[in-house]
């Protein structure tokens, strides 16, 4: 039986979805890289499911194009949140996904918040290879631009605060840095111009996707990383390729964060 999918994206970071709650999906990675794929398939930076939830309104999964399972995939929430409270008519939904349950509500028609809940700081839970203070870890590969500072959101990211973006090959050192021992789960990798205390410039290299127009986890750990720095304050707009998203960090030590999101098109998995 044919299965259909929903193809959304939010700022640009675009997903195919699937809805199984009802009727369950277990992709392989061999169809995930397929179906990911922008030559052979329909093409995406995440492919997520939806699934049934016991503790949540739906549990949900996002793969990255290589396969691999991620465990935290900002924008997709905020487009499944979407979806979801379409589908229920309400205004806020929870969502179970592997780093706990978020919640997620309505800022707009097409614009949506989630609660992303609380940055882990601990070398151990990035994870990095060994003991660092991670606000500022010196990674070999990119020695010139002085030290990351690393955090997981429910996945991988390091930081680097940069004078100018456009001095900076994202692709090139991105891809050196995902890959660096340093990382034993590699990394997402954010590169941030910081233009005042509340707009930070952010173009981020995720993990097993490349370079993306934008990226919800990134722009969370961008804002807690130029927090700890001293660069930032609490709340501010993190523009990316793609578009702003709000991002706040709460007394609570929650971070919110708040964009727009888009449908592209409905089709049936090949
Ligand atoms: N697009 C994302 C992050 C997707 C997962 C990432 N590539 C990883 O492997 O951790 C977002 O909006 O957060």
């Amino acid at each position: 039986m044919e299965r259909p999918f929903l193809k959304m994206n939010g700022l640009g970071n675009d997903f195919i979805v699937v809805d199984a709650r009802r009727r369950a999906f277990a992709p392989d990675p061999e169809t995930i890289r397929r179906l990911a794929s922008r030559s052979e398939g329909i093409g995406c930076d995440q492919f997520v499911v939806i699934g049934a939830s016991e503790t949540a309104d739906a549990s949900i999964r996002f793969w990255n194009p290589d396969g691999g399972e991620a465990g935290a995939c900002g924008n997709a929430s905020r487009c499944v949140a979407w979806r979801l409270m379409e589908d229920a008519g309400t205004d806020e939904v929870r969502l179970e996904t592997a780093g706990g349950v978020l919640a997620a509500w309505r800022q707009g028609p097409m614009r949506v918040a989630v609660d992303m809940g609380r940055p882990r700081l601990s070398w151990r839970a990035v994870p990095l290879s060994g003991p660092h203070d991670t606000l500022a870890v010196p990674v070999p590969e990119a020695a010139p631009l002085g030290p990351a500072t690393c955090l997981s959101m429910g996945n991988p990211h390091a930081v680097f605060f940069v004078p100018s973006l456009s001095d900076i090959d994202v692709a090139g050192l991105g891809a050196r840095i995902e890959a660096s021992p340093l990382f034993p789960e590699r990394v997402n990798v954010g590169f941030a111009e910081v233009r005042s205390r509340t707009h930070l410039r952010l173009r981020v290299w995720e993990r097993a996707a490349g370079l993306t127009r934008a990226c919800g986890s990134g722009a969370c750990a961008a804002l807690v990383a130029g927090v700890r720095r001293g660069l930032a304050g609490p709340a501010g707009r993190l523009e990316l390729d793609g578009g702003d998203l709000e991002i706040a960090w709460g007394i609570d030590g929650r971070v919110l964060m708040t964009g727009d999101v888009e449908i592209e098109f409905e089709g049936r998995l090949p």
